[in-house]
């Protein structure tokens, strides 16, 4: 079995968008938790967050993560919050190499201003709530990564770049 590559790190972070370019520059199929989620349902992220909680959320991306180990080697664009389970960080380091997305607060502020599909941003304040997350969250990204790639100053095909990379190092290494 070859492992599959997951792509973690918080929303903005360009799991989805250097995901695919990924894919497309190392020939491997591409796939999306949260996507995959939606296709699932037939409802989108917030319909589901509103319908049955985070909770009931993360329990359904952490089934399909086990279906994902389970499966051929692809690249894997992850939900933001996938490493707050134990669980799925047992997953993602047993059956994959983990890259952590990294950026700062104004880029993943600027990233997620496009669009309203993040449910956890739809607050008064949402610099404060990625602040919040980052802090908690930072530590479990850090827990699972074998590879951290700052995106700040990086366009997502630099990006894609790099990360293709730095996975080439490590796994000849
Ligand atoms: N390195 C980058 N430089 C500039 N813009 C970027 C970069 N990476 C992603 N973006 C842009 O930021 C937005 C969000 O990116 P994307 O959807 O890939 O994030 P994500 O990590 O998958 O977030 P989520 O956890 O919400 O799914 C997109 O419009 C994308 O084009
Ligand atoms: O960071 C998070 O908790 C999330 C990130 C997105 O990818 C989605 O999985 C959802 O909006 C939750
Ligand atoms: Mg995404």
């Amino acid at each position: 079995m070859t492992r599959s590559i997951f792509l973690v790190g918080p929303m903005g972070a360009g799991k989805s968008t250097i995901g695919k370019l990924m894919a497309a520059q190392l020939q491997l199929p591409f796939v999306d938790t949260d996507k995959v989620l939606e296709e699932r349902t037939g409802a989108d992220i917030p319909w589901i967050f509103d319908v049955e909680g985070e909770a009931g959320f993360r329990r359904r991306e952490s089934e399909i993560l086990e279906e994902l180990c389970r499966g051929d080697s692809h690249i894997i664009g992850t939900g933001g919050g996938i490493v707050l389970l134990e669980e799925n960080r047992r997953q993602l380091q047993k059956y994959g190499y983990v890259v952590y997305l990294q950026a700062n607060i104004d880029q993943l502020l600027e990233r997620t201003s496009k669009n309203s599909n993040r449910p956890l941003l739809r607050v008064p304040n949402p610099r404060q709530r990625i602040a919040e997350i980052l802090q908690e969250r930072e530590p479990l990204y850090r827990e699972v990564a074998d590879i951290i790639c700052d995106t700040n100053d990086l366009s997502p095909k630099q990006a894609s770049l790099l990360v293709a990379e730095r996975l080439s190092n490590l796994l000849s290494g």
